[in-house]
This record gives structure tokens, C-alpha cells and sequence, in this order.
């Protein structure tokens, strides 16, 4: 189902994904040219993505199936105790806690295990959110079928979780160490496996076979779809480039928030009627802006559920901070991943005939 209005997509692809390319192709360049990086630095998206992008771009998973399925439920703090956008919430808070509630038993039963299946479950969500982007957003897509489609998946998936292993594997350690902290310090080292040479020389040359096979196999497709594929090898390409020589911290920050978020925030702007006719008007700030009210409520409920997580360990260190924050996401992760996956299926995403 590409997205029906030729202009709303221009207007996407103009403030947001090429932007994004600029910043992030500049960041590597820095990177790659300048001193080391401030650790602070480092540290500054994840921070940020608390109130910015990342954490809000979850805080409408109540009104996103709604939208997709033609409601036009309206968002806002008064909204959220009326009608359906209340009876939608009710269901997705269940939703919430209840898988939320499992994963944290996990977390406190098998700190390791939990932190892999986090790192699985970041693989297949991040993938699904770009797979979306390479069908929806473009004119015609190259991934003509559903195999193709789980192929892009697993590569773009697989770019932030796997380059920064091969590429930078302490500092990986460092903070997969942080998260099991959180519950068990002493866990960590079960995750040592992760980390030999052999382990990332298979995870890394997988990979890069993965991204050359959905490449070549998309290049075979007719030339109208050829721009999309560009567009695929294109990023594809920057992505390699990016997470093999930022630093993991800093790369994983700013790509949550930059890119997975973004792109999910416009699809959000693209389900809302009045939010998608801006877009389509060449306006994409009031569509940021309606997607913004619609968010405040449940960023700053999920707010207080972080200062409570964080509460039961008092750190003053960034590190630490960060090992609570991934794990606090991880209980939110779960469900978002059910919500969106509804979505791909409303939308057609695996249905080539259709999107
Ligand atoms: C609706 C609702 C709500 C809200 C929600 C939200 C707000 C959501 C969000 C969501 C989200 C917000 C999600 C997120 C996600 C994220 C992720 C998925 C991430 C991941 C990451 C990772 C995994 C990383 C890691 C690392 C690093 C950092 C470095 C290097 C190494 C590694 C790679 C390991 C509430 C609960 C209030 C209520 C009910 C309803
Ligand atoms: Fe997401």
C-alpha cells in the first residue's frame, strides 16, 4: 500500500529521510576525521530520546490501530478519558502491563537471557520499521515478494544490532553488562560467547552476505522499480559505513531516535486524516505538531514508570543509567512490537499484491 498522495510522500522524503542521511553521513565523517568523542557525548541522544522522538514515538501506540483501520480518533489529554480513544487505551495499557509485566519477571529470573532476547526483538522491530518505509514511502518498491521482504527486514534489522558488535565489541560488552547489572551484576559474564572473535567474524560476514543477497535480488526487478532500489542500496550503504565507525552508544542513540523514531512518528502523521492532508500540503510542522499533542500524555506517564525503574537503583553514572533505561525500554518494546505488527498487517506490508 504505498501511501496514496505523491506530494505527502515528497514532503516526507524532503524534511525528514534525506536530512537524516545528511546528518548521520556527517556524524560519521566527524567521527571518522575528528578527536574521540566526548563520552558525555555519547551519552546525549539516549538522554534526549526521553523526551524527543524516542520515548514519544511509542506514547500513541493507543490510537494507532484505531487510525488504521479509518476512526479518526482524536488524541489529547481530554480525549484520553472519552469515547474510543479511551476504550482503545484501556485495551493497549492492558496490553502494556501485562507484557511488560512478564518480560520484568524475565529480567528477574535470567538477566542474560532476557538482555539477548531484547537485541532480538530490537532486530526484528527495527527491521519492520524500515521494511515499511522501502514498501510505503516509495513510488514502487523492488521487494516484490515476501521472502525479499523478510530479507530487507533481517538486513536492516541486523545493521544496529550486529555492525557495532563486530566493529566495536567493548564497548558493546560495556553496555550489555550495564543493562544485566540492573538486575544481577554478576550475569553478565554468560553473555562472554557473544563476544569472541569467532562469534563476530560469523555475525559480521552473515550480515554482509544477507545485505549483498537482498541487494542483488532486488536489482533484478523491472525499472520502474529502480529507484526504490537505489534508495535501499543507498542507505543500506550508509548504514554499513555509519555503525562500523561511530561509536555504538552514540550510533545506536542517535539512529533510535533519528531514524527509527522518525520514520515511525510519519507514519503516525500519515494515519491521521488532518496530520496526512499538511504533509500532503507540503507542511510537515503542524503534522509534527498534532503527532506531538497527540504524544505528551503517555510520554510523561511513561516517564514517571522510568524514574520509578530507576528508583530501586540509584546510580549517579551515565553507564549505569543507561543499563536501567535499556531495560526499561525492552518492557515497553514488547508490546509496541504487537502494536506495530498489527499495523503491518492493516496496512498490507506482507502482502506484496498489495503494498
Ligand atoms: C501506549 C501506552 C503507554 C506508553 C507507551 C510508550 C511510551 C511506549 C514507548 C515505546 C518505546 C520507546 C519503544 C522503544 C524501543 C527501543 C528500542 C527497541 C531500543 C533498543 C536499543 C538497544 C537494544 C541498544 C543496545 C545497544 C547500545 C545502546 C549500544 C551498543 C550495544 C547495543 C546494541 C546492545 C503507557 C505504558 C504509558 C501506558 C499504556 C499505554
Ligand atoms: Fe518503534
Amino acid at each position: 500500500m504505498a501511501v496514496s498522495s505523491r506530494t505527502a510522500r515528497r514532503t516526507v522524503r524532503r524534511t525528514t529521510t534525506r536530512p537524516v542521511w545528511v546528518a548521520l553521513a556527517a556524524v560519521t565523517a566527524l567521527v571518522a576525521l575528528g578527536p574521540p568523542v566526548p563520552t558525555l557525548l555519547l551519552y546525549l541522544p539516549f538522554a534526549l530520546s526521553l523526551l524527543v522522538l524516542g520515548l514519544p514515538h511509542g506514547a500513541v501506540d493507543h490510537l494507532t490501530l484505531l487510525r488504521a483501520r479509518g476512526a479518526t480518533a482524536e488524541g489529547g489529554l481530554w480525549h484520553l478519558l472519552h469515547g474510543e480513544t479511551r476504550d482503545a487505551l484501556a485495551a493497549v495499557g492492558v496490553l502494556y502491563f501485562v507484557l511488560g509485566g512478564v518480560y520484568l519477571v524475565g529480567w528477574l529470573l535470567a538477566p542474560a537471557a532476557s538482555f539477548c532476547l531484547f537485541v532480538a526483538l530490537t532486530w526484528f522491530h527495527w527491521g519492520q520499521g524500515d521494511l515499511y518505509v522501502l514498501v510505503s514511502l516509495v513510488e514502487e518498491t523492488h521487494l516484490r515478494t515476501r521472502a525479499q521482504r523478510a530479507l530487507a527486514l533481517s538486513v536492516r534489522g541486523g545493521l544496529p544490532m550486529v555492525v557495532p558488535l563486530v566493529a566495536a565489541p567493548e564497548q558493546y560488552r560495556r553496555v550489555a553488562a550495564s543493562a544485566v547489572a540492573t538486575v544481577d551484576p554478576g550475569a553478565a559474564a554468560a553473555l562472554d560467547p557473544l563476544f569472541t572473535p569467532t562469534t563476530r567474524l560469523v555475525a559480521g560476514t552473515g550480515l554482509l552476505a544477507l545485505s549483498v543477497v537482498a541487494l542483488a535480488v532486488g536489482s533484478r526487478r523491472a525499472p520502474r522499480t529502480r529507484p526504490a532500489w537505489r534508495l535501499d542500496a543507498l542507505e543500506t550503504g550508509l548504514l554499513w559505513a555509519y555503525f562500523l565507525l561511530v561509536p555504538p552508544i552514540l550510533a545506536v542513540g542517535l539512529y533510535f531516535c533519528l531514524w527509527h523514531s522518525l520514520r515511525h512518528v510519519v507514519r503516525l502523521e500519515l494515519l491521521d486524516a488532518r496530520a496526512r492532508d499538511a504533509l500532503a500540503a507540503s507542511r510537515s510542522l503542524p503534522a509534527f505538531g498534532r503527532f506531538s499533542r497527540d504524544a505528551v500524555p503517555l510520554t510523561a506517564v511513561a516517564l514517571c514508570l522510568f524514574v520509578a525503574l530507576a528508583a530501586f537503583r540509584p546510580t549517579g553514572s551515565a553507564s549505569t543509567l543507561l543499563g536501567v533505561y535499556l531495560v526499561f525500554l525492552s518492557l515497553l518494546t514488547l508490546p509496541h512490537v504487537v502494536v506495530v505488527t498489527l499495523l503491518d498487517r492493516t496496512q498490507g506490508v506482507w502482502r506484496p499484491g498489495s503494498a
